[in-house]
């Protein structure tokens, strides 16, 4: 599972350089949001990265991103989370695929969110859809989970706005539950000798 990240840098030094640094050999990768990059201060043993220091590393540029790659055990599974993730608003391109999210940085239009409803979307973000799309194109198996942190503006006369705090501020309310659910997750994985892995539910 280590090898997600070759999948996002094409680049086997950073692969290399990571193995050579640490002991771990993740069976699990968790890519934490805004606000959420709480859960990887929990794995114990921790081996940690900033991003500027992994060679051929991308660079995390949003506000509450840490920026560090973070390996260690959760409930006794190795993991790596990813403190901070990449946005295609950060300049960083996407792989082919059909998906459905906004670009950003901006948050939709009032136009645009009432064109989204209209297609049937029921949640919006800038993110998951590719790291979904790019996973599955290495035969990884996916568990996608996005935490709703505000309404989305589909009236003129709504004077509330959406902005980045917010959404920060949410993340760090609901992390603890965040957290308990995807510890109790990786909990009840049960990891095959072929690799696949089945969730007790
Ligand atoms: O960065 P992630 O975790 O996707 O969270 C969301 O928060 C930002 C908007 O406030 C956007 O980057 C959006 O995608
Ligand atoms: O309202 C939103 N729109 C798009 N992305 C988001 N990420 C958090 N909230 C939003």
């Amino acid at each position: 599972m280590y090898q997600i990240y070759v999948f996002m840098l094409c680049c086997c030094k950073t692969a290399d350089w990571l193995m050579s640094q640490t002991r771990h050999r993740p069976q699990v990768a968790i890519i934490c949001g805004s606000g959420l990059g709480m859960l990887a201060d929990t794995l114990k043993c921790q081996d940690s990265f900033a991003y500027s220091d992994i060679p051929g590393f991308p660079q995390s540029t949003v506000q509450g991103h840490a920026g560090r790659l973070v390996f260690g055990e959760l409930k006794g599974k190795t993991c790596v989370c990813m403190q901070g993730r990449f946005h295609m608003y950060e300049g960083h391109s996407l792989c082919k695929g059909v998906y459905a999210m906004v670009g950003g940085p901006n948050f939709e239009t009032i136009a645009e969110a009432r064109l989204l409803h209209r297609l049937g979307v029921d949640a919006v973000g800038m993110s998951t859809a590719p790291e979904v799309v790019v996973a599955t194109h290495c035969g990884l198996r996916v568990f996608g989970l996005s935490l709703i942190t505000n309404k989305v503006n589909t009236h003129y006369e709504d004077s509330e706005s959406v902005n980045h705090e917010g959404v920060l501020e949410v993340g760090r309310l609901r992390s603890h539950t965040v957290q308990q659910l995807v510890t109790e997750l990786i909990s009840r994985m049960e990891i095959n000798n072929n690799n696949t892995i089945n969730t007790a539910v």
